[in-house]
């Protein structure tokens, strides 16, 4: 198991510091493909439409704050129907597989891709691998038809089960080609996308005409490059329900603290927008914002300051938080699923003790501390109204770009316009709260928690955001491929 970076980057450079990073095509590796005419200019719900299609040259660019000097950096391919595609209707056999955590909103997205695949281009075979990667070589497949999708939208997890671990590169490979299969749809987290891409890697050594298309699946929010992940604002809708009980719970009674738990293994987006969205959180504490307990500018004091000038408070965390406090009263197990991502151990019981603990110890005042674990409620439900819609998005820009002959790329919104992305891309780092970033400056203002920062910290802090600021600037590698180092430091301030 292990993702292999992408050895033939498609690099594409302007004038004025113009930089496409295109992703692969099947006439990369199989030349002389025909093409045929999009049957979507015979549909009539499109027909009517003024350029339907999207011009071959349009781009999105990934940086849209510019300056007069500045390079205009780089580009993605915007995603969406092309006049001409490299499959005829008949030929399409099409693949769905879900993997690694549940969202809301996957099962969306399995109904828009065969919807979208069947009206849109009269393609009859769409499978659903059952249960994750592993489905591919252990278990039955499933026949998916726009009937038997027709009300997944409405319930919350996958139809088509989903697991961790079991991803075999050449299993799954001679699976896609022992059944004829010649588009996998995956959707997934950062792991997930990580074995797409070995999977692309595979089918394009051995030559096939299969597209490998990735849609990007995290309720953490943590992929980069793309706008927001799906499902992100259900889960964050869903969490006001809890952090309104720890509320009401903490309110009702003396010297009340209502404790609630979110997701957010590395990432604290759900903690954050969460608590910016319901403005009854006196304190939110995430992975990136290390905090600590004892003493002046601690947790304890700033709880007791809120009892005594509120008589209530609620606190949000993350449950990716203050991992490196728990390890160092906790013994830590080292424990891993089974794609090998860390067992965490439970942040919001640890610090609920930990609170009760102090003010039993200090005899200061008598605390009612209520602990709300959510984690799982959140990610449970039916996407929203708006995550329906840009799922529907999302799956129909993969189907346009398969049906394109692009491969080897995931699909998502950049700056607000659909694009395909090389898989390179999201999977080389994760997306993560810039706590230096002015969207953390606006939760610490609504909060008015402490910033747990110390001076040197903030000063270091600053020196890595300017360096990020600098850069417009993009180089090169020695392997010819674009570092843009701005994209080391991803922050969320569009969000
Ligand atoms: N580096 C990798 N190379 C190949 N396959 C991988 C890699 N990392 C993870 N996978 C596979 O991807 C699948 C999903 O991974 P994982 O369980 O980490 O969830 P995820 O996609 O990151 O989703 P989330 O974190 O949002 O729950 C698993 O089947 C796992 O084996
Ligand atoms: O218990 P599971 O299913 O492995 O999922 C838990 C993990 O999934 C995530 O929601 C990511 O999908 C993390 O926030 C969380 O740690
Ligand atoms: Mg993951």
């Amino acid at each position: 198991m292990g993702a292999s970076a992408n050895s033939n980057t498609k690099i594409v450079t302007g004038s004025a510091g113009y930089v496409l990073e295109d992703v692969p095509h099947l006439t990369d590796y199989i030349p002389d493909l025909p093409t045929y005419p999009n049957p979507l200019q015979d549909n009539p719900a499109y027909s009517v439409v003024k350029q339907y299609f999207v011009n071959v040259d349009d781009t999105v660019a990934q940086k849209i704050v510019v300056h007069k000097s500045s390079p205009r950096g780089i580009h993605f391919r915007r995603a969406g129907p092309r006049q001409r595609v490299y499959f005829e209707s008949d030929d399409v056999h099409a693949c769905i597989v879900t993997c690694g955590g549940l969202c809301p909103g996957v099962n969306t997205v399995i109904r828009e891709i065969v919807c979208g695949l069947y009206h849109m281009y009269g393609v009859k075979k769409v499978l659903g691998i059952d249960g994750g990667y592993k489905g591919f070589y252990a278990r039955n497949t499933v026949t998916l038809t726009p009937k038997t999708v027709n009300d997944i939208h409405k319930r919350g997890g996958t139809i088509l089960g989903t697991s961790r671990g079991g991803h075999d590169t050449s299993k799954i490979a001679d699976s896609i080609q022992d059944r004829g299969i010649n588009q996998v749809y995956i959707i997934g987290g950062d792991g997930t996308q990580k074995g797409a891409s070995v999977i692309f890697e595979e089918i394009r050594r051995r030559g096939l005409k299969v597209v490998v298309a990735g849609i990007p699946k995290t309720i953490d929010n943590d992929i980069p490059v793309i706008d927001k992940s799906f499902g992100f604002d259900s889960a964050v809708e869903e969490a006001q329900r809890a952090i309104n009980a720890a509320h009401v719970e903490a309110g009702s009674i003396e010297n009340g603290i209502g404790v609630v738990k979110l997701m957010g293994r590395y990432s604290g987006f759900i903690a954050m927008h969460a608590t910016l969205a319901s403005r009854d959180v006196d304190c939110c504490l995430i992975p990136e914002s290390p905090f600590y307990l004892e003493g002046e500018g601690g947790l304890f004091e700033f709880i007791e300051k809120r009892l005594r000038e509120n008589g209530h408070m609620v606190i949000v965390i993350a449950e990716g938080a203050g991992q490196e406090l728990l390890s160092e009263s906790i013994q830590s197990t080292d424990k891993e699923d089974a794609s090998g991502n860390k067992l965490l151990q439970d942040v919001g019981l640890w610090i609920s003790q930990k609170i009760k603990d102090y003010f039993a110890k200090q005899n200061k005042m008598a605390i009612n501390l209520k602990y709300i674990d959510p984690t799982y409620m959140i990610r449970a439900i039916p996407s929203n109204a708006s995550d329906n819609v840009y799922c529907t998005l999302l799956a129909q820009s993969a189907v346009h770009g398969a049906m394109a002959g692009y491969t080897g790329f995931t699909v998502g919104p950049v700056n607000g316009r659909h694009s395909y992305i090389p898989f390179y891309r999201v999977n080389e780092k994760r997306n993560k709260v810039v706590i230096t970033d002015r969207m953390w400056a606006r939760l610490l203002s609504s909060t008015n928690q402490p910033s747990f920062l110390s001076a040197k910290d903030i000063l270091e802090d600053k020196k890595d955001e300017e360096n990020c600021t600098e850069l417009l600037a993009n180089d090169h590698s020695s392997d010819g491929r674009l570092i843009n180092k701005e994209s080391n430091c991803i922050s969320h301030t569009a969000l």
